[in-house]
């Protein structure tokens, strides 16, 4: 499985636990190998230090996360294979929470197949109950967390711990929010920002732009990525939107043939779900915002 990548060389670490750094073979192209991939090593799989292994195979993914800079950037970047888990996490303040990206997040998600579980940290610093109360329709799990040095232990991680347990999730939220103290909190003596990339560069600093896996006590990964400002969506079809909206999906059933549930539809049930009390206007603002930011291209 590769955990790390950074500039040309990918860390593997094999099913005996050795950390195996590797290039990839020519024919396999750039930017094939991503983390979270399982692949076919050959040459110096000693793991020893200054060898160098070359990666052949990649096997057929169970899952890929795709985002794109912005709605109309055409290229597309695999942030993760394999992952089963997308862990949404935002703070309950400093950064404050953006609705708007955990909706993106949400579809993203719902878009490679991977459960979504919205992580609310550094709760020591305010309610989170606003921000939970908001998803709370959604059937997304969610835990809190506070790991501000007067709550020592941080009890709330064990119910982290147990949503992650036997896992491969991938953690996704805005710079700032708290993921690698999450992380170092979760796997001790990861040191985040030395981490696994340490092994490839042998800098003291975590430069990687990518992601990078950790195995957790127990069993299962944590892939911790790097802060995002936006979650472009130009690779999912804005029709499937209102899925990772299962609140609002479920009033749509009573809107016409081809209602798209957008801004401009004169009888779209969401309209009528808010005024009858059932949905909250935020909820539908949120995701009319988002299908409207989202122009239609050739292909969807
Ligand atoms: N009060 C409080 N501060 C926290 C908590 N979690 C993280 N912080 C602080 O928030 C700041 C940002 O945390 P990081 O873990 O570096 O955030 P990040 O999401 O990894 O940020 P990027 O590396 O930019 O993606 C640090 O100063 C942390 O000490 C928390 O639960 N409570």
């Amino acid at each position: 499985m590769v955990i790390a990548v950074d500039r040309g060389r990918y860390t593997c670490v094999t099913g005996e636990g050795r950390i195996v750094v590797a290039m990839t073979a020519r024919e396999l192209g750039r930017g094939a190998v991503v983390v979270g991939d399982r692949v076919g090593l050959v040459g110096d799989v000693s793991g020893q230090e200054g060898s160098l292994a070359r990666i052949v195979r990649v096997e057929p993914r169970e899952s890929v996360l795709r985002r794109t800079a912005d709605d109309d950037d055409p290229i597309e970047r695999i942030v993760v294979a394999n992952a089963d888990q997308m862990v949404i996490v935002t703070s309950v303040t400093d950064p404050e929470p953006r609705p708007r990206l955990i909706d993106r997040c949400l579809v993203a998600a719902f878009d490679a197949g991977m459960d979504p579980l919205l992580c609310v940290t550094k709760a020591d610093l305010g309610d989170p109950a606003p921000l939970l109360d908001r998803y709370a329709p959604l059937d997304t799990p969610a835990v809190v967390t506070s790991l501000s040095d007067s709550d020592v232990p941080p009890r709330s991680l064990d119910e982290l711990h147990g949503e992650l347990h036997g896992r491969t999730s991938v953690l996704v939220g805005h710079s700032g929010v708290g993921k690698s103290t999450l992380v170092n909190a979760l796997v001790p003596g990861s040191d985040r920002a030395t981490g696994a990339v340490n092994v490839v560069t042998g800098r003291g600093r975590h430069t990687s732009t990518s992601a990078v896996a950790l195995r957790l006590p127990g069993e299962g990964w944590v892939i911790d990525t790097p802060g995002i400002r936006s979650f472009g969506l130009a690779h999912v079809d804005p029709d499937t939107f209102i899925d990772a909206f299962s609140d609002l999906a479920e009033e749509t059933d009573a809107c016409p043939r081809g209602c798209t549930h957008g801004y401009q539809e004169p009888e779209c049930a969401l309209d009528d779900a808010v005024a009858a009390g059932r949905l909250a206007p935020e909820r539908v603002e949120s995701f009319r915002r988002l299908l409207s930011s989202r122009e239609r291209q050739a292909g969807d």
